[in-house]
């Protein structure tokens, strides 16, 4: 049996989320910073011989074809023609509708993981449009590149934050994206500004206000941290970060969390944790 590849596909923050506009077909315009974590879902690929791509791990809720690993893996066979197949196994860690990007995340290490495993040697730059199509987050995990991202988040320049320590909490819930951004009380006017101009002191996240008042246990979870650390929402939630310039006080802080809320404390890093890997393999 041919060896499996095993790819990491993090998580990544939103240090900061600017809703500067909304575009005719819906989407809204962002200026945003993401940084990733080291922390994050494995998967492991096996080529198969007679082409079928087949997820052999479930998914609550989430039915096989609509599943975004097995949505890359069909793409990167549509556009390449390849004639190979896989077998996909993943070990799941990052929350679902978290806005740690796990979705966009296993989508974007499917898409670079087949292109290594087939041979098809297509540029990142393309594996990055082609994500696009997938989900807005898919091209800044394909790049692997800490990065101000601006569009709807696929116009990227390079940025290279501190790379603190996050306790990160996954309060009880689940956001749906589409209905934040849905939202008519959701704060879409902060005017765009250059990236050099927006300084540590600004960082924000717009999404805050309106998530936190259809999901009041987000707000708890928020004023919580806050007591202890700069605290701030990642994406449209419901995952909130607080950050540490140490490990041990990030720890500190999580063992003091009320028992019902799930945590975990990860480094930020500005080299994607699937880039380091890639590296290695080469
Ligand atoms: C807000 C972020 O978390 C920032 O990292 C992401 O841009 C959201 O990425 P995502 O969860 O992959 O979202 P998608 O699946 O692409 O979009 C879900 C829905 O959110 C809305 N959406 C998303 C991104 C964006 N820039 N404007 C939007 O209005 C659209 O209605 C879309 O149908
Ligand atoms: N492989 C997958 N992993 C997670 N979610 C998936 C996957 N495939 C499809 N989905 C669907 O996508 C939705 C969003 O999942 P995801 O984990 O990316 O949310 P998120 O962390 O809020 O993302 P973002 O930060 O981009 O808003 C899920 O609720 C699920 O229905």
């Amino acid at each position: 049996m041919a060896t499996p590849l095993s790819l990491p596909a993090p998580a990544k923050l939103n240090l900061f989320l600017f809703i500067t506009g909304r575009r005719p077909d819906g989407y809204h315009e962002l200026q945003t910073l993401f940084q990733f974590v080291d922390f994050g879902d494995e998967l492991h690929f096996t080529p198969r011989e007679d082409g079928a791509i087949r997820l052999l791990t479930e998914f609550e809720g989430v039915p096989a074809e609509s599943n975004l690993i097995v949505k890359a893996a069909r793409l990167l066979k549509e556009k390449t023609g390849c004639p190979l197949g896989a077998d996909i196994r993943i070990d799941k860690r990052l929350p679902m509708g978290g806005g740690l990007g796990g979705g966009s995340s296993n989508a974007a290490t499917t898409l670079v993981g087949l292109n290594r495993l087939w041979g098809c040697d297509i540029s990142l730059d393309t594996l990055a449009q082609w994500g696009l199509t997938l989900g807005a987050d898919v091209p800044i995990f394909v790049r692997g590149k800490a990065a101000f991202a601006e569009g709807v988040g696929e116009i990227f320049t390079d940025a290279n934050p501190p790379e603190s320590w996050y306790l990160v909490v996954v309060p009880p819930v689940s956001v749906n994206t589409g209905l934040v951004f849905q939202a008519d009380d959701l704060k879409r006017d902060t005017p765009k500004r250059p990236i050099a101009e927006i300084q540590p002191a600004d960082w924000a996240n717009d999404c805050e206000p309106t998530v936190f008042k259809h999901y009041g246990v987000i707000e708890k979870v928020f004023s919580w941290l806050l007591e202890y650390a700069p605290a701030r929402m990642t994406g449209t939630g419901c995952c909130v970060f607080a950050r540490f310039d140490s490990q041990v006080a990030a720890v500190a802080t999580q063992s003091l969390l009320p028992p019902q809320w799930q945590s975990f404390v990860a480094k930020g890093v500005n080299r994607s944790p699937l880039h380091e890997r890639l590296a290695v393999c080469d």
